[in-house]
């Protein structure tokens, strides 16, 4: 291997009383991929952000090229060819795709810049109107733009912050392949995400943390066992409920009846397309489609976010379709959103006041302790203010309010996003155990793993409409099917 790129060493950083890391050593080697790992919360993203010039050290250099760089923002970083894709897309909202891909290049929007950017979506085999403003566009579609902006400059170093980890599976495959250039012109790449399977088929090298601390750093051949073993403390993939053990579904009696739902998007354009879909009682129903297929509007309009244009929607036998959202809560559902920054979570309040606000009656201390611990969220006191947590903890204050109520039917637009593997099986395990009490969950996810795992049927959503249905004790053997449906429709 050639000589490092970057040399972190010894770096800290504090916020208040939070050590998020803790004495970080470590190099990034010219034309290799980096895989960072580690549970949430673990330092990662604060490691890629001082990298990116986001955040400063407390302590520690960061050696760029032999020198010692001391970046005070992004734009140095971005100067000296390090580009950071975030977890959470840095995307403004009211601006075009184009404008907001020229206001990081530092130009102004132009034709040639458009064809340039055409060009890069051309290298991923995918075509989009770049002129639609990024408020319409779904999160995955986000990330994606974000990847296209951070190549268009080139860079030394790429940091992904698990950026990559949730697109569909050609855009991801072809952004691999895009990568792996990068990699042979001796560029190098710091890769972070929560799914081991990826990171051994992307990584040169895998890095954990823990608590801030580098606990291993592998090289290629390293077994998932063992990685696992480094991140949480034990090997063994935790499994979830087998589906044949899940009570007999009850399909005559449905907790969610959505019968030919129209609904717009930002545009006025028909997003989801006199769709029909129901959920029996203990039965877990997954809508998976490419993002931007109507899933997330279809959501909100469950949800009673979004306006019904035609159809109705019925949640434990009662007609919804005009209800307001907190109606809606009361008559048995509770909704996981996409975007749980946006949506999900009151940033501004703690852990615990989010949780007695998802709360329908008043709950405890102790149930708030509770539910921490179950999910794993740190820092483990309640009082921390949501704004403070790193990003996958941001999802499980979201999600936590599965454990908090107990509803008819829970709506959960792909709810283990963000989440480590230990987080994410707790919450596949939540449904599964309260569809087998006889609740209902309508699953919207991106992951055909996740639908194939945990669901009795797997309903695949292309143009706003249901294209096909899936159906049978072993989804296993559709899944090449759903795949090509989805992207076929
Ligand atoms: N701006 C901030 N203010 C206060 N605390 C912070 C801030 N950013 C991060 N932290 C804390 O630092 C620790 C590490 O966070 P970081 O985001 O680096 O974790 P991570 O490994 O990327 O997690 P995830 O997998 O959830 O994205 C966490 O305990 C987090 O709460």
């Amino acid at each position: 291997m050639s000589s490092a790129i970057v040399k972190i060493v010894d770096v800290q950083k504090r916020f208040g009383d939070i050590v998020a890391l803790d004495g970080v050593t470590l190099d990034v080697f010219r034309g290799e991929i980096l895989v960072v790992l580690g549970e949430n919360g673990s330092g990662k993203s604060t490691l890629a952000k001082i990298l990116c010039g986001a955040y400063v050290p407390d302590k520690g250099k960061i050696i760029v090229d032999g020198e010692e760089a001391k970046f005070s923002s992004p734009y140095d970083a971005k100067r000296k060819g390090i580009v950071m894709i975030s977890q959470r897309p840095q995307l403004i909202d009211d601006l075009s795709i184009l404008e907001n891909i020229a206001l990081f290049l530092d130009e102004t929007p132009s034709k040639s810049l458009a064809r340039r950017v055409e060009n890069v979506l051309k290298d991923f085999g995918f075509s989009m109107d770049i002129n639609r403003k990024v408020y319409s566009i779904s999160y995955t579609e986000k990330q994606f733009i974000e990847l296209v902006k951070a190549l268009m400059i080139n860079p030394k170093l790429l940091i992904v912050d698990e950026a990559a980890t949730y697109l569909p599976h050609d855009l991801k495959q072809r952004f691999f392949e895009i990568i792996k250039h990068l990699v042979l012109r001796n560029e190098s790449v710091l890769y972070i995400t929560h799914k081991i399977p990826e990171a051994l088929e992307i990584g040169d090298r895998f890095v954990v943390l823990r608590k801030g601390r580098v606990v291993n750093v592998f090289g290629k051949g390293v077994e998932a066992s063992e990685i696992r073993q480094a991140m949480f403390g034990f090997e063994e993939y935790l499994g979830i409920i087998p589906k044949q053990l899940m009570r007999i579904v009850k399909r005559d009696s449905k907790v969610l009846v959505v019968d030919k739902v129209t609904v717009f998007d930002d545009y006025g354009k028909a997003a989801v397309n006199s769709l029909s879909i129901d959920v029996g009682s203990g039965e877990i129903v997954s809508i998976v489609g490419i993002a931007g297929n109507g899933e997330r509007e279809l959501g909100e309009a469950i949800a009673g976010l979004r306006k019904v244009s035609k159809g109705s929607i019925k949640i434990n036998g009662f007609d919804v379709t005009r209800d307001s959202p907190s109606e809606r809560v009361r008559k048995g559902l509770i909704y996981i959103p996409e975007d749980p920054f946006r949506e999900g979570v009151a940033l501004t309040l703690s852990i615990a006041e989010n949780m007695r606000m998802y709360a329908r009656e008043r709950i405890g201390h102790d149930t708030v302790l509770d539910a921490i611990k179950k999910l794993g969220i740190v820092p483990e006191n309640p009082v921390t203010q949501v704004a403070k947590l790193s990003g996958g903890n941001v999802q499980k204050v979201s999600v936590s309010r599965l454990l908090l109520t107990m509803p008819k039917i829970v709506v959960a637009h792909n709810p283990t996003r963000m989440l480590d593997e230990k987080s994410r099986i707790l919450v596949l395990d939540t449904m599964q155990k309260f569809a087998q009490t006889g609740g209902g969950v309508l699953l919207i996810t991106e992951d055909v793993d996740e639908a194939i795992q945990v669901s009795n049927r797997v309903a695949v959503i292309v143009n706003g409409r249901i294209a096909r249905v899936f159906e049978g004790e072993n989804l296993e053997i559709y899944r090449s099917e759903i795949e090509k449906v989805m992207v076929y429709g």
